[in-house]
């Protein structure tokens, strides 16, 4: 189904700003124009209806200007707008020899870099896809029910023709952060590179389920801060303890009661609940509701704010 619908979108999107033919309207934002036969573009499968959507693209491969100077800027903490701060703005090129030269910055370890801007931005790929990039963060101890939520609203939302992807603690701990353990620090780190990583997804339109204990507030609110307003959206698991351990599906509870596993979180490591998130769906002992009914509240709350829709 999803297929049908990005490809539905891609072969009725055509903005006339991005037309092969015509050359003035690429003059103004353009170096140069590339030229290419028509008949390489008839030989698209598809025709000429999905020919002018290849377009963009292409423009974009245009705009990359490769010349940068030392000039650095300090940046300390990375705004949401950084490239387009440093990317849209002729205050960002210097040069007092009559070069055209540009500012480069320095963001944490990385020295003389520059965010390079792509003409295909966040709101083309949404009209594509026709829904909005979002993080939809669930937290909550282990056995509260994340992963099952997050397959569910997966699930849903597939049903309804809109593209996720889930990034579930257990399995993202299978790869990109196998060199984490448990302490502290190392949570913070996976929750971070999880923030990022859901950042880049929100920002390639998708609607992005991050599923992981985060059990400190300090780390989730950091990856809220990542996101444009109202696009990081926290849904606590308010499941209590005494549920999570009667479930406990690995047998770690079990584990970590009989001592053989150390600063597990809620029996001998701390979790902090949300004060503040944007839904809480909470289930008592002998009262939980269904994974797809709980992920229908999430769905319904996406389509409240607009999130089903470019
Ligand atoms: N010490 C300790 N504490 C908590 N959980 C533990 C621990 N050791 C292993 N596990 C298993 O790892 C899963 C949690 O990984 P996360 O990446 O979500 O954790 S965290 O956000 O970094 O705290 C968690 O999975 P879920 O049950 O899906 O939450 C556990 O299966
Ligand atoms: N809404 C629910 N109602 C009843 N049981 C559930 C519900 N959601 C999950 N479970 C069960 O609870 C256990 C833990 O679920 P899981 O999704 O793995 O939690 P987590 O990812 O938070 O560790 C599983 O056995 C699952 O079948």
């Amino acid at each position: 189904m999803i297929g049908v619908v990005v490809n539905k979108s891609l072969i009725l999107r055509s903005s006339p700003e991005f037309d092969f033919y015509d050359s003035s309207s690429f003059s103004g934002k353009l170096g140069f124009l590339l030229k290419m036969p028509s008949a390489s573009f008839n030989s698209l499968p598809g025709g000429p209806q999905v020919r002018s959507s290849f377009s963009a693209p292409i423009q974009a491969m245009e705009g990359s200007r490769t010349t940068s100077s030392f000039v650095n800027d300090k940046v300390d903490s990375f705004p949401t707008d950084f490239h387009q701060s440093c990317c849209n703005s002729d205050d960002n090129f210097t040069g007092n020899d009559g070069k055209d030269t540009l500012k480069t910055s320095t963001v944490g370890n990385s020295t003389n870099i520059l965010w390079h801007k792509c003409s295909v931005e966040k709101s083309d790929r949404q009209e594509l896809l026709q829904q909005k990039g979002c993080v939809i963060w669930i937290t909550g101890l282990s056995g509260s029910g994340k992963s099952t939520l997050a397959c569910a609203l997966c699930r849903g939302l597939h049903a309804r023709g809109k593209l996720t992807y889930i990034l579930d603690g257990d399995n993202v701990r299978h790869g990109l952060n196998r060199d984490l353990s448990f302490k502290a620090e190392d949570r913070a780190e996976n929750i971070r590179r999880i923030g990022e990583v859901a950042k880049l997804f929100a920002d390639a339109g998708v609607i992005c389920i991050a599923s992981l204990i985060s059990p400190y507030r300090k780390d989730r609110d950091a990856c809220r801060a990542l996101l444009p307003e109202g696009a990081f959206i926290e849904v606590f698991m308010d499941v209590p303890l005494q549920v999570c351990e009667a479930r406990d599906p690995k047998g770690l509870y079990k584990l970590a009661r009989a001592g053989k596993i150390k600063g597990f979180t809620g029996i001998d490591d701390p979790y902090e609940p949300p004060l503040k998130s944007e839904i809480v769906l909470q289930q008592e002992v002998g009262l939980c509701d269904s994974a797809e009914d709980l992920a229908e509240i999430v769905i319904t709350y996406l389509d409240e704010k607009g999130y089903l829709e470019p």
